[in-house]
């Protein structure tokens, strides 16, 4: 078993501390690896890399060097997509028939997206009269950010990490990452990767450990980082976007959700309850878009909730090498501890359980793993922590409401605006609905349905700013306009 290092300079190296935490497969509780936690010195050995390689071979490429590489980094991946399935199955726990289909794929998609985005999206230029009638022009251009930190979360560990690393390297950065914890696999096998398809050394960096007092502070608290990415709980959003204050360095905050399904009496019922099965039960109910509140109108609410507990009962839960497995493990023991909380929560709080509510039984070799049952809830008052809270589980509650304003008012009675999901075949009544619902992401009659080019983020205590698409080159590169007296 193969320690994983920190990944500094186009180099592997261990902490100078010799400090290692484990990498624990969720599945069955068994270590996987032992990981080298990263010292201030480590943090700062990255950084100061990263800081070089601009000025470096990477800082004197042309776009088009630039981006052939990012496709090669995009083809590298694909090369050994068994690899990194491999890894992050192992990390999470996850399904391979999930993280096959969305986790891998999705991780050279965002290098290619953002390659060949930086390429045709235009800037502007103005032409204007002066005084003495010979005119200027005004010409706006684009230029790399510098050193972006980016501090990454477990649930979909490299599609997350790639969706900040590929718009940053694309847009002539360099970047220093620091993946969860829980994580680490995929993003230092990375790092090979890149060094295949020939990114200078010191573009792409790795360190590795915990969030608070350790490498995640280490990294926010450094003053040569020019900007911060960060996915993950809104708490530890606004530890970061305190820390990067200091020097006054930008943020992009993609944080926490307690995101509500809206079902109408007129939804097509298949498809509202196959998309709210996905919504909450996809990777263990670990997805910030998914929905843990689904409102229904009241008269299809008694069909909802049996369809939807027929379909819950039909989950097959199993470890990542289970082909038929549409329902894994949760990252971690301590996560399960979390998510049981909220299962007694509910029933102190009163709610009626439909199905679930505890732990499934699980053969011998699996009895370690952080397993969960798939579970839905009924009868709980507004005001329960179990409404109110990210559980972040395989969970969710579902009641009814009589009128529109009614579940708009609903969805909207939280701090939280990350993603909604509304189901009406009544295409005016969903336009009108998504108008008011207060979130960055809205789904009609689907969820999760990406496309790169759009804008993706929370409002409210969802986040701050907007990636995707050309959002993602405003935040990585700085805008210059420069203006020539002719
Ligand atoms: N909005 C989105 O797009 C999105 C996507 C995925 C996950 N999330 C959110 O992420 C959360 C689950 O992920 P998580 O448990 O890894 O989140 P988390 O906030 O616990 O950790 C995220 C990352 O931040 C690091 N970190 C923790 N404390 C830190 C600190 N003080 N300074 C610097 N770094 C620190 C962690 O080590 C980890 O790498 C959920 O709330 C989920 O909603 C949001
Ligand atoms: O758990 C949250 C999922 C976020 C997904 C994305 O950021 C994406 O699809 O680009």
């Amino acid at each position: 078993m193969k320690d994983i290092k920190h990944y500094i300079n186009g180099q592997y190296v261990g902490s100078a501390s010799g400090k290692l935490f484990d990498n624990v497969n969720p599945a069955n509780g068994k270590l996987i690896s032992k990981v080298h936690e990263a010292g201030r010195d480590e943090v700062d050995a990255a950084v100061k890399a990263a800081k070089a390689a601009l000025r470096g071979p990477w800082g004197r490429m042309t776009l088009e060097e630039r981006t052939s590489i990012l496709h090669r980094v995009a083809d590298g991946i694909n090369a050994r997509f068994d690899e990194f399935l491999e890894a992050e199955c192992l990390d999470t726990g996850k399904p391979k028939s999930m993280a096959s289909h969305i986790d891998i794929p999705r991780g050279a998609a965002n290098f290619k997206v953002f390659a060949d985005m930086i390429k045709n999206v235009p800037t502007e230029s103005f032409e204007m009269p002066t005084p003495d009638g010979t005119g200027a022009l005004n010409y706006a251009v684009r230029r790399p950010k510098g050193v972006i930190g980016v501090i990454s979360p477990w649930n979909l560990p490299l599609l997350l990490m790639t969706w900040k690393v590929g718009p940053a390297l694309a847009c002539g950065n360099t970047v220093v990452v620091k993946p969860s914890e829980e994580t680490p696999t995929t993003t230092a096998l990375l790092g090979e990767v890149m060094k295949e398809a020939g990114v200078p050394d010191g573009v792409y960096n790795v360190v590795h450990g915990f969030g608070g007092d350790s490498a995640g502070a280490f990294l926010t608290e450094h003053p040569q980082v020019d900007g911060f990415t960060f996915t993950g709980e809104t708490g530890t959003g606004e530890v970061i976007m305190k820390a990067a204050a200091k020097g006054i360095r930008d943020i992009s905050l993609e944080l926490g959700g307690k995101n509500a399904g809206l079902v109408f009496a007129d939804c097509d019922m298949d498809k509202a309850i196959e998309g709210t099965m996905r919504s909450a039960f996809a990777n263990c109910g670990q997805v910030c878009l998914g929905t843990e509140r689904v409102y229904v109108e009241r008269s299809i609410f008694d069909e909802f909730v049996s369809r939807l507990k027929e379909a819950a009962e039909g989950l097959k839960i199993g470890p990542p090498d289970d082909a038929e497995a549409n329902l894994g493990p949760l990252v971690s023991l301590k996560h399960r501890e979390k998510v049981l909380s909220y299962y007694q929560k509910a029933v102190d709080d009163g709610a009626t359980v439909i199905t679930g509510g505890g732990v499934p039984d699980m053969p011998a070799e699996l009895a370690g793993g952080a397993w969960v049952q798939p579970t839905i809830w009924t009868g709980l008052p507004e005001d329960s922590a179990v409404i109110t809270d990210e559980i972040f589980g395989p969970c969710v509650h579902l009641c009814p409401f009589d009128t529109e304003e009614e579940a708009i008012e609903l969805a909207n009675s939280l701090p939280y605006g990350l993603a909604s999901a509304i189901w009406s075949e009544n295409i005016t009544r969903a336009h009108r609905v998504a108008g008011q619902v207060e979130a960055g992401i809205i789904w009609v009659n689907s969820w999760f349905l990406r496309d790169l080019r759009t804008p993706f983020g929370g409002s409210k205590q969802s986040g701050i700013g907007r990636e995707g698409g050309v959002h993602s080159l405003e935040f990585y590169t700085e805008m210059k306009n420069i203006c020539v007296k002719l």
